[in-house]
């Protein structure tokens, strides 16, 4: 299946945001989004997702246009940047809604799996975030969109996640977006820069450079 997200405008306040920006997305394929603060990549995510409404854009799924908000359709499952979890939701409801299995996942996170019993609030925020990431990661949709999973994740947390999603990918589509452009650069099969409104295709850390995301 292929997910292509084209021409996206949008304005906030008069100012222009994005214009024109392309990304495409593949089942079996990692697609990372890169860009310095503000850029606009949060932005896209939740225009691809439904929830934020663009001047203009166009999605197609298999070159068909979808014109419904797509999370209506139940096919894409979304990690904001803000916590997902209701604070008072216990752990287990929450893996019974997103029809996930605690067991599958307390014998990758052996050390998380006494949290089944507790609510949402009682764990730290590294914590509800493995949850969370975990959660989205393995519903049952078509693709996925991760707005900067690794944030507040420890080194080993990361390289656990990397191979979930590399797992995952064989399944669904996922587009990630992350200020850890080395983790990024590992995981993606495709590699998208957002800079001057626009969505550059990247291969390389040398391609960063050359365009000034990194310094030289
Ligand atoms: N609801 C909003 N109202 C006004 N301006 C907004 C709104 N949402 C985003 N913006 C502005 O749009 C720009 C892009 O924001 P966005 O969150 O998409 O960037 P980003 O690339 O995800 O940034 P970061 O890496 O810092 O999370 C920013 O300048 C931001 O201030």
């Amino acid at each position: 299946m292929i997910f292509e997200i084209d021409n996206v405008e949008i304005y906030f306040d008069h100012k222009p945001i994005l214009k024109a920006a392309y990304v495409k997305a593949e089942t079996g394929k990692v697609t990372g989004l890169l860009g310095r603060n503000g850029s606009g990549k949060s932005s896209l995510l939740k225009i691809l997702f439904g929830t934020l409404k663009p001047k203009y854009k166009l999605l197609r799924i298999d070159k068909k246009p979808i014109l419904k908000r797509f999370y209506t359709t139940e096919r894409v499952a979304m990690l904001p940047q803000f916590p997902l979890l209701p604070p008072r939701i216990k752990i287990e409801k929450a893996f019974d809604i997103y029809n996930v299995d605690f067991g599958d996942f307390s014998s990758v996170f052996l050390e998380m799996t006494s949290v089944k019993h507790q609510r949402a609030r009682e764990l730290s925020g590294g914590q509800q975030r493995i949850i969370e990431i975990y959660l989205v990661l393995k519903r049952n949709v078509d693709i996925v969109l991760l707005d900067e999973p690794f944030a507040q994740l420890s080194p080993l947390m990361i390289e656990k996640f990397s191979e979930i999603i590399q797992q995952e990918k064989t399944k669904k589509a996922i587009i990630i977006t992350d200020h850890r452009y080395e983790a990024i650069l590992e995981i993606s099969d495709e590699v998208y820069l957002f800079q001057n409104k626009q969505t550059l295709s990247v291969t390389s850390k040398n391609d960063l450079i050359e365009m000034r995301y990194l310094p030289g």
